[in-house]
């Protein structure tokens, strides 16, 4: 079977391959050698007759007598492969030599309009190609890499700036070993920059030269012509003059955020035109580099700059710290697919493509009114607007252009110092309108100088993209930058011109009550009604009270006061694990945030269910144990103070612990963090609200910060570590019919130190609708004056949406009361 085949298969070969040669037929009476191996058992030439024998050593080994012969056949084959291979060589040369060539002289060109947008900033040095990018980049020479200083990161020395590597935005350790850029003092890992520098020949941050420009012609081969003595050299570090930084010199980079505003430049086409405003022009450096986008484009950069929307944005004023995933390499249009919610936020109103509309001025102050305007940090700021961009819209750097028929613009408009500049900066003069002057305690006279620490940190508040997400930096992160000694714009919290912020008093001018809470439990029944009467007082005249001696062992306060604080020191990265995305996740960190105004606060927190589950974030070690205990005890006080409260409405003193639920009542632990702030007059720590629940149990760290509203001032309240400032929630006004009220009250920051507050809102069961007691009720002097609603719904109300005062609480109210 097996020799039938083979023979099959060698009847077929021979049949194919031989016949046209073995046949009569065969004109040119000659037979291939192979011929001979495969039929030499039909073949009906003498193969011995075809070809002269070659004298060729190749033939040695050839049996004798027959030698070999080549066929037209096969000398047409090799010459058609011979022929292509020199093609193929010939095309390669010329792609090499030729187009290289041509795209050099047309880098050489002066940029069209068409191109003048893209990256492409490298000038020259050895090519490397980006394959997935189909860029070309100039690098430098290792050597030269290598000669570029190396030095010790030390935190605080203010030797390397920044406290992160720009490439990979990873923080610097301590003593880890970073490259010093020459011209820039910029600094990156080793690594880092090494590779990129293998193919730039510029900072990444602010794109200075690292070699003077001198040396960035196409990496000559060395000759010692051009090489006099005092000059230097391609292998020499520049330490001198700007160098190519006056190409840098002619661009305003800018990132504008939020709408036009009237009076301002005209907005051609996303730049705005000089000509008709020349007023302004005169002052503002006449250097323009924008990157333009559509508009989806455009307020996804204002996100990033003005570090605002939440991907899940519910309006809520705590917006958590978000993570977006997205793929760093989709297109464009593409990139916006899984993100609605923050495309619909940002698509939706401009006021979320701006930021806050006018500074207050206290006493320092700045002009501001959405725009600001940088000059030199022009370098920085574009290379750092063009990084943000292209990793906004996932594009490499250099395919990005302006895409014709755009309206928005995105671009860095940073203030300009009018007075002496700082750091050899040109003065660069910005007169604010007056309409861009929200109130009359702007003052004008004074500007606001911007310190490159400072503009990064309004770009590292927009450090959107760490790999591949976006989130918003936190207020401990921002306050801890280095040389921070200003607030960005979007910290800047308008207060209401209504309010008259003036009007603070201390509160030994307007003591708040104090409750000896154990006179409550444990005192004579004289004691008892007396601390009753008093309890009433308080919510009655104030909405807050102190109360001392309550029973809280004071070891676990300060246990749980440092538990805190070790929870705000793990790493943004720890943290990120319990940045809840949703208003009722169960624990959530995240930084103040309100979006109607689109103002960040200045602070962090950390929200977590206590009760009727209790939840806790798994770091810090101890942090579950302490707060389980903590928010036990408070929750007892809480309930034994409401019970001395329903006494104080004439109800029973279980009234509420009965009608509310309380047995399993929700429990909510509300962490502030407020690190030092340099303009704390300009910032606000938590704008003026009121408590969700019935009571909230406030213990702070000793330091001050809480105001509450009594009698149209604001009161500073004094900060006990031992005592808790006790207020009524909006949930006590509903179920007393309004007479305990909650109270408005507000946190400030200060200049100095770190302020943490820890307040246990207690309230009904989520479950329980709650209205006014019926026993406080009646229908001629004390009509129902707010409506009923379920807890659980009031609180899902309140914490979806942006803080305003009593704003909530005024939906419940009857309109005719
Ligand atoms: O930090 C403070 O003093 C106020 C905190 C507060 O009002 C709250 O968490 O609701
Ligand atoms: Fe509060």
């Amino acid at each position: 079977m097996g020799l039938h085949h083979r023979k099959l298969i060698d009847d077929e070969i021979k049949a194919a391959f031989c016949a046209p040669f073995c046949l009569k037929e065969n004109a040119a009476g000659s037979c291939p050698r192979l011929c001979l191996d495969i039929c030499s058992d039909i073949c009906l030439f003498p193969y011995e007759d075809l070809i002269p024998p070659p004298a060729s050593a190749s033939n040695l080994d050839d049996q004798p007598g027959k030698p070999q012969k080549f066929s037209p056949f096969w000398i047409a084959t090799v010459t058609v492969f011979a022929a292509a291979f020199l093609v193929l060589c010939c095309y390669l040369i010329y792609s090499k030599y030729y187009l290289g060539r041509q795209s050099s002289r047309r880098r050489r060109q002066p940029q069209t309009e068409e191109t003048q947008d893209d990256f492409l900033d490298e000038d020259s040095g050895s090519m490397v190609d980006h394959p997935i990018w189909y860029i070309r980049t100039v690098g430098l020479r290792q050597s030269i890499i290598s000669s570029i200083t190396v030095c010790k990161y030390k935190r605080g020395e203010g030797l390397v700036e920044g406290a992160e590597c720009s490439v990979c935005l990873n923080e610097f350790e301590e003593d880890e070993t970073v490259r010093l850029l020459p011209k820039c003092s910029h600094a990156f890992h080793i690594h880092c920059i090494d590779t990129w520098l293998r193919s730039h020949t510029n900072c990444p941050m602010c794109r200075a030269p690292i070699v003077k420009n001198t040396v960035l012609t196409p990496l000559p081969e060395p000759t010692a012509i051009h090489s006099t003595p005092g000059e230097e050299t391609p292998g020499e570090i520049s330490q001198s003059s700007r160098g190519s930084d006056s190409e840098l010199d002619s661009e305003v980079c800018e990132a504008r955020i939020g709408v036009e505003e009237e009076g301002e430049l005209p907005v051609v086409n996303g730049e705005k035109t000089r000509e008709n405003s020349n007023d302004e022009l005169n002052d503002i450096q006449p250097m323009r580099r924008s990157v333009s986008m559509d508009s989806l484009s455009a307020s996804r950069i204002s996100v990033a700059v003005g570090n605002v929307v939440p991907a899940e944005s519910h309006g809520n004023s705590d917006s958590q710290l978000v993570k977006v995933n997205e793929s760093k390499t989709r297109i464009v249009p593409k990139r916006f697919e899984g993100n609605s919610n923050l495309l619909r936020s940002l698509a939706s109103s401009s006021k979320g493509r701006s930021l806050t509309n006018g500074p207050v001025s206290m006493k320092r102050s700045f002009s501001w009114n959405g725009k600001f305007f940088l000059r030199n940090y022009g370098g920085p700021w574009y290379a750092r607007a063009r990084w943000l961009v292209s990793r906004c819209l996932g594009a490499p750097r250099g395919l990005l252009r302006r895409p014709t028929g755009c309206k928005l613009a995105l671009g860095v408009y940073v203030a300009q110092p009018r007075t002496k500049p700082r750091c050899n900066q040109t003065a660069v003069k910005y007169k604010p309108r007056a309409a861009n002057i929200p109130y009359k305690a702007q003052s004008v006279n004074e500007s606001w100088v911007p310190k490159q620490s400072h503009l990064l940190t309004i770009l590292k508040t927009s450090k959107a993209f760490p790999a591949l997400q976006y989130k918003m930096i936190s207020i401990k992160q921002l306050a801890e930058t280095p040389g921070l000694d200003s607030i960005p714009p979007t910290y800047v919290f308008t207060r209401n011109p209504n309010d008259d912020d003036q009007l603070v008093s201390d509160d030994l001018e307007h003591p708040i009550p104090v409750i000896d809470f154990s006179l409550l439990t444990s005192g004579t029944p004289d004691q008892r009604s007396k601390v009753v009467h008093d309890l009433g007082f308080a919510c009655q005249d104030w909405g807050f009270f102190m109360v001392i001696n309550h029973g809280v062992p004071e070891s676990l306060m300060k246990a749980m006061r440092e538990a805190c604080e070790e929870f705000f020191s793990l790493t943004e990265e720890e943290k990120q694990e319990f940045a809840g995305k949703h208003a009722l996740d169960p624990i959530r960190w995240g930084t103040g945030f309100n979006t109607s105004a689109n103002v960040l606060f200045w602070r962090d927190f950390l929200k977590v269910f206590a009760h009727p589950k209790f939840y806790s974030p798994s770091k810090p070690s101890g942090f579950r144990e302490i707060s389980l205990e903590y928010t036990k005890r408070t929750r007892n006080l809480a309930r034994e103070l409401l019970k001395g409260i329903s006494t104080s409405l004439a109800l029973e003193d279980g009234y509420m612990e009965k009608a509310l639920n309380l047995e399993t009542g929700f429990q909510h632990l509300a962490v502030n963090f407020y690190p030092p702030c340099p303009q704390p007059e300009l910032a606000m720590g938590l704008p003026p609200h009121s408590d969700h629940g019935l009571l909230t149990l406030l213990m702070q760290n000793g330091i001050c910060g809480l105001q509450i509203q009594h009698k149209g001032k604001w009161v500073n309240v004094n900060s006990s570590p031992n005592a808790f400032v006790v207020n009524l929630g909006d949930q006590m006004e509903v179920l007393s019919n309004g007479k305990h009220k909650s109270v408005l009250h507000r946190a400030t920051v200060n200049e100095k130190a770190t302020r943490i507050s820890v307040a246990t809102v207690c309230g009904p069961s989520l479950d329980t609708v709650v209205c006014p007691a019926p026993a406080l009720v009646d229908h001629e002097n004390n009509k129902p004056a707010y409506t009923a609603m379920k807890y659980g719904e009031y609180l899902e109300l309140q914490q979806g949406t942006t803080i305003d005062g009593k704003s909530n609480l005024d939906r419940l109210r009857f309109l005719a009361i």
